[in-house]
């Protein structure tokens, strides 16, 4: 079989290392009570060789590059309709899976962001997800109030997720080699449903304190806040990152009590 060509617009780097992609694949717990799985671009297959050969679950690959599909339809014939040629981004999540699921990848890096927000917006599906990532995205979801990687997407999957960093992965083991580290993380879903707010709100919240992230929060969130009745909430005096998942849930609630 010829290989798959690495198409960069893509950020396909391809793993070469099996001894890590076995780490990655165990790192899953279908304990949890999952019973399906779905890679995020399976590439050549390197994740999912590991994922076929479990039992616990049925593994679904997606991958939006036509040759990739092309290449894992010819070493794969029995996946049939559960080797998809699409968008991620795109997919229905609730028209392609029966229940709860967890979400693996060595994800494209162009679009780290987006994966982790469609991850978030299909929460109530998505029990795990075990992925790479550049070490710096890695970094910035596992960051703890008051460090300076704390930021925006670190507050909305601790949200959700317990977010945990488990190894760092060189540049050599993938070909071709990118030009970052890379990191790999696990994110297990708590049992929050709702956080106990206007959750528009908190979403506006986070964003525009994190948004001008140097100023106070009374100063970056002055078209949220109602300032004659919220002048003795000490929240305000602090910068965004100094606030835990917490502190912003209750900030949210403060300033709807304020208007
Ligand atoms: C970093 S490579 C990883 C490939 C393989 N899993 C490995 O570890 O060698 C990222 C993969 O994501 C695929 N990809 C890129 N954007 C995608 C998208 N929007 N939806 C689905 N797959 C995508 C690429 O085609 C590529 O196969």
């Amino acid at each position: 079989m010829s290989l798959v060509r690495a198409k960069k617009h893509l950020g396909q780097h391809f793993l070469t290392d099996k001894n890590i992609a076995a780490k990655i694949v165990d790192a899953l717990h279908p304990e949890k009570g999952y019973k399906q799985v779905l890679e995020v671009g399976p590439g050549m297959g390197i994740l999912s060789d590991f994922l076929l050969q479990k039992t616990d679950y049925e593994t679904f690959l997606i991958d939006i590059d036509t040759e990739s599909y092309e290449f894992l339809q010819k070493k794969y014939p029995q996946l049939g309709s559960r080797l998809i040629n699409a968008d991620f981004l795109e997919l229905d999540f609730a028209a392609t899976f029966a229940g709860p699921i967890a979400v693996i990848g060595n994800f494209p890096y162009n679009i780290s962001s987006q994966i982790l927000f469609k991850i978030l917006d299909n929460r109530q599906q998505v029990s795990e997800v075990v992925g790479m990532f550049q070490k710096e995205v890695a970094e910035r979801c596992t960051a703890k109030a008051g460090s300076k990687e704390y930021g925006i997407l670190s507050v909305f999957l601790q949200s959700y997720y317990k977010v945990e960093y488990l190894f760092t992965v060189k540049a050599g083991v993938f070909n071709p080699p990118p030009k970052v580290l890379s990191a790999v993380i696990r994110l297990t879903r708590n049992e929050v449903t709702e956080l106990g707010c206007d959750e528009k709100l908190f979403w506006q919240v986070v964003k525009a304190g994190f948004n001008q992230r140097r100023k106070t929060l009374r100063n970056a969130l002055s078209s949220l806040i109602n300032k004659e009745k919220l002048t003795d909430e000490p929240m305000l005096e602090l910068r965004a990152e100094r606030l835990t998942v917490n502190d912003f849930v209750q900030l949210t609630n403060n300033i709807s009590a304020s208007r």
